[in-house]
């Protein structure tokens, strides 16, 4: 097997692990290491010129990256419309990369791989059962307190009975486990429902199945696929802003679920009025709900999710101490820190070396590089002083006027989330402070976030800058 097929084995998980699996699905997994490749030139195969044109300018350079940093020999990348394999496929290679997938008409989007015209007004169950990602059930998410309500919620509104908590505005930041969420709500419902008919639908997918059907006259079976269903998942909403007539028929698709008493779950990278281009009348109908959260993951989820990822993986055994530096380091999002762990034991398995300490520095050094220098309190109250325009002194003082105790709680709430300092120390550092204050902080701050759009892009901002 020429080693080029290995590196794009591996270029094809890298890339994954860094995309989500919704990206992925739809522009990666078609591709092919096409006929020609070798080891100075690489041939990425796609089955249409639409797709070819979307891989080259979205994935080119990151392709080229990956494939150099694996085989310093290859010299270019090229993005071609062809379905012609270097290595064909063998019987029982699931591989998607090395298998000339059949080119679809309109980009594969999971829940929507059906053209609409063909699609019956009651969907076919089986059918959509597959929109359902397999590897994202309840079972399979480690909940608490920064997920809980959301867990808790998604699982009720599953649920057998009668409908609770629909709909359901699940929002977070990206790669915090919205979309796992959704998914298990499908699993679940589709359990709990042995008749029952579900959708996952991404808003994107929504946008342009509707644009479709208006510009071949025929919104009627578009509308009638959506309506008919006892559960729909509509994942990254934000998608849809600034587009009109979308968000007009995402409104009554909303309304008429609202007016029928049936599952709704919508996810969002932010709160309803947080989002920006979204119709007001559309917002109003999605605040109205139940609107949960999930917070950025603390030290302590990270580390059980990084555990409960690892029992999934038969026969790999990564020492604690390499789990517990992943979870210490990778702070931003769980994906990249899922990506990080695919990407260790590949490597490893790839190379035949066991994971150690030393492995996991050298191999995801550039993973770990940012977060590695430690944010201290010192740092986070500097940073606020600086944006606030408030002493450093005074954020530690008795002082308490809001232009002081905001920032003050804001400092707070960032020492909590990127620090592993526990509430007695941070409350220390702020002029010896009760922990219980530090937990006021924390709340105030987050629920100020959720209404005040000016904090948020605060805190985002100072995240972003003390994170480097
Ligand atoms: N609490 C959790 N327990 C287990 N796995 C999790 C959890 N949160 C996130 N993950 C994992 O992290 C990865 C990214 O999650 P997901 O795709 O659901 O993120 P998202 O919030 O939908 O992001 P985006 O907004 O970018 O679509 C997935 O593989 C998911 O299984």
């Amino acid at each position: 097997m020429p080693a080029i097929v290995d590196a794009w084995d591996l270029v094809r998980r890298n890339l994954r692990s860094q995309s989500g699996a919704k990206v992925f699905d739809q522009w990666l997994k078609p591709a092919v290491l096409a006929a020609g490749s070798d080891e100075e030139t690489v041939r990425i195969g796609l089955p249409s010129p639409f797709m070819t044109n979307y891989v080259k300018s979205h994935f080119g350079d990151r392709l080229r990256l990956e494939f150099r940093q694996l085989m310093p020999s290859v010299r270019s990348v090229v993005v071609e419309t062809s379905t012609k394999a270097l290595v064909p496929p063998s019987a029982n290679d699931e591989s998607p990369a090395t298998t000339a997938a059949p080119a679809p008409s309109v980009p594969r989007v999971l829940g929507a791989d059906r053209p609409l015209a063909a699609a019956p007004a009651k969907p076919a169950r089986e059918g959509e059962r597959f929109a359902f990602d397999p590897r994202f059930t309840f079972d399979r998410f480690v909940a608490d307190a920064t997920n809980q309500v959301a867990f808790n919620a998604a699982r009720l509104l599953a649920a057998e009975g009668p409908v609770r908590f629909s709909p359901l505005y699940l929002h977070g930041a990206t790669g915090q486990g919205k979309t796992h969420l959704a998914h298990a709500i499908g699993h679940a419902f589709l359990e709990a429902h042995p008749a029952g008919t579900a959708i996952y639908m991404p808003a994107e997918r929504f946008m342009f199945e509707f644009v479709k059907a208006v510009r071949e006259r025929d919104t009627f079976a578009f509308k009638a696929r959506l309506r008919s269903v006892d559960l729909l998942v509509i994942d990254d909403l934000q998608f849809i802003a600034g587009k009109d007539s979308t968000q007009e028929e995402c409104f009554h698709t909303v309304n008429e679920f609202m007016t029928m008493g049936k599952r709704l779950v919508i996810c969002a990278d932010r709160s309803p009025r947080m989002l920006e281009g979204i119709d007001p009348k559309l917002v109003g109908r999605l605040a109205s709900g139940l609107v949960a959260d999930i917070r950025p993951p603390e030290y302590a989820l990270r580390r059980a999710i990084l555990a409960a990822k690892l029992a999934d993986m038969p026969q790999v055994s990564v020492p604690d101490e390499v789990l517990e530096l992943l979870a210490m380091r990778i702070t931003a999002n769980i994906r990249e820190l899922e990506g990080a762990l695919n990407r260790l034991v590949a490597y490893a398995q790839l190379i035949g070396e066991a994971v150690t300490m030393d492995f996991a520095l050298q191999t995801l050094g550039e993973v770990l590089k940012g977060p590695q220098r430690r944010i201290t309190i010192d740092e986070i109250q500097k940073a606020v002083s600086a944006h606030f325009e408030v002493k450093q002194l005074d954020l530690v003082s008795e002082r308490r006027a809001v232009a002081i105790a905001r920032p003050r709680q804001i400092a707070m709430y960032l020492a909590k989330k990127l620090t592993t300092r526990s509430l007695p120390e941070i409350g220390r550092k702020f002029g010896n402070r009760d922990h219980s204050t530090v937990i006021h902080a924390v709340k105030r701050i987050e629920e100020l976030r959720d209404k005040d759009r000016e904090i948020d892009t605060a805190v985002r901002g100072l995240m972003r800058q003390l994170e480097g």
